[in-house]
């Protein structure tokens, strides 16, 4: 009888042989690509005189650069026009589907392709980009990759890999109100820090992954990469192929019975062995904020900034490093801390599930006074339904804004940016230092629903409160 988990199954199937370093030689069945990673390694192709061997493979889509206000072209900053025409001209001249701004299917890259149904079960998929491992959540195996490898793939559609050890993370029972599927993951890097992973994928199981709808699970797979593995999935079950089916990717008539079937031969069997087992109980689980400079530095909304004592040696050196940067001291409530800016959005939490569920909380509220809040919804799609459902308007009316899709103050690569010293409530996926376009600027990470609990009291707030 089988014992493998889906990791195992899928790498074997997408084995095309073992390459004289030890490595294998993986198939990648879709490559994404984006503008920041792909120019380099078009021209390194050009350079050897090489093609995209699988342009059908090859999916395309815009998302770091885009302004979420003024979209008018050419974009004001020249660099990033620059890096629009280098895809557009990369897309057309390799026959590559590409979903540029108006096509009514743009959007950050982790949100475009399961929305499309491109990402299935049982696939490899590889990206330019670290949060890749999002689209493990329906059974994929999904590699973030370097610019040196978006060639590899581009030229050879196959990237050359040391197999990962698996470790599942089993998070069982009912989250309590007011809880996400980002304070799971958020709670899960605190717990393992943010090099546990290294060297594992990290498989989510347990009845509390097997009761979450699929936008949950992307939040979760997004963020294992924070936790330093370098994918993480869930296995595909009824509510993954009751997502997909009918989207213009998905196999579609006779096909459909075939995949099911096959999507379901894939999973981790129930005797599968693992290189570790962690277990946690939902009921456990706050809502999380982070509080310092890696996401690993999370804390539950009504407990204290940690003290050294209460720190291992390790994480000590960086905790010194982070109260300095955030000007956060030892011992401090998390909650009541003043907030500049509140940001709703990105591949961790830019879905129309997260929107919904910070409308809930916005929805007859008013950002308070002298916080600038907006909403950037992670797609046009994300954008066009939300709008449907009334949720702009819901914001809007709070005082926030309502913008454009794309990647905006996730990574501040557009003019989306914090400014000196400001201070945000982000749902987003990485606190780094001046990692929202200000050298100095600082970042707090929370679920959507806490950032617009942070927006209508203008400070870190418990979500529980409101909910
Ligand atoms: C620009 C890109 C290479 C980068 C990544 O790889 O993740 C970005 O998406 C990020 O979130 O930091
Ligand atoms: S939303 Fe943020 S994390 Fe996601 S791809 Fe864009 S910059 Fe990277």
């Amino acid at each position: 009888m089988s014992k493998g988990t889906l990791f195992d199954k899928v790498w074997e199937l997408h084995t095309v042989g073992t390459l004289p370093s030890g490595q294998t030689q993986l198939f990648i069945g879709l490559h994404l690509i984006h503008e920041v990673t792909s120019p380099q390694a078009f021209a390194m192709l050009r350079e050897r005189g090489l093609k995209v061997l699988f342009p059908e493979r090859t999916v395309a889509t815009v998302d770091h650069i885009v302004p979420t206000d003024n979209q008018v072209r050419p974009f004001v900053d020249t660099l990033a026009e620059e890096m629009m025409q280098a895809l557009e001209d990369n897309a057309s001249s390799n026959n590559i589907t590409f979903y540029n701004i108006g096509s009514g299917n743009q959007g950050i890259v982790h949100v475009i392709a399961p929305e499309q149904g491109l990402t299935q079960p049982g696939m490899t998929i590889a990206c330019g980009d670290s949060h890749t491992s999002t689209h493990g959540a329906f059974g994929a195996i999904a590699f973030g990759i370097g610019t040196s490898q978006v060639r590899d793939v581009l030229a050879s559609q196959t990237l050359a890999l040391a197999k990962l050890k698996v470790r599942k993370i089993e998070v069982n029972g009912a989250l309590k109100p007011g809880v996400y599927a980002k304070d799971i993951i958020l709670h899960v890097i605190r717990t393992l820090g943010v090099k546990g992973g290294v060297g594992y994928a990290y498989e989510f199981a347990g009845t509390t992954f097997d009761a979450m709808n699929m936008e949950e699970r992307m939040t979760v797979c997004n963020m294992a990469i924070e936790g330093g593995a370098r994918c993480g999935y869930v296995n595909p079950d009824k509510i993954t192929y009751d997502y997909l089916k009918g989207r213009d990717f998905a196999p579609k008539a006779l096909d459909w019975d075939k995949a099911v079937a096959w999507w379901d031969s894939i999973k981790s069997d129930d005797n599968a062995e693992y290189d570790d087992v962690v277990v946690f109980k939902a009921e456990d689980i706050p809502p999380t904020v982070t509080w310092g400079i890696t996401p690993g530095q999370g804390i539950g909304v009504d407990q204290q900034v940690p003290t050294p004592e209460q720190l291992s040696e390790d994480d000590r050196v960086i905790a010194q490093e982070a109260y300095k940067y955030m000007d956060l001291a030892p011992g401090q409530s998390i909650e009541g801390t003043k907030i500049d800016v509140c940001f709703i959005g990105s591949c961790t939490n830019g879905r129309i599930s997260d929107l919904r569920e910070a409308a809930k909380i916005a929805k007859g509220r008013q950002v308070a006074s002298g916080i600038k809040a907006f909403v950037v919804p992670g797609s046009e799609r994300v954008k066009k339904q939300a709008e449907e459902e009334g949720l702009d308007k819901i914001f809007v009316e709070a005082g926030f804004e309502w913008r454009e899709a794309g990647c905006s103050m996730c990574l501040a690569m557009n003019p989306d940016k914090l400014e000196g010293r400001q201070i945000s409530a982000s749902s987003s996926n990485r606190n780094f230092k001046g990692r929202q376009g200000s050298a100095s600027g600082r970042t707090l990470l929370m679920s959507p629903a806490m950032v617009a609990a942070a927006a209508v009291k203008g400070e870190v707030f418990d979500v529980r409160e409101l909910v």
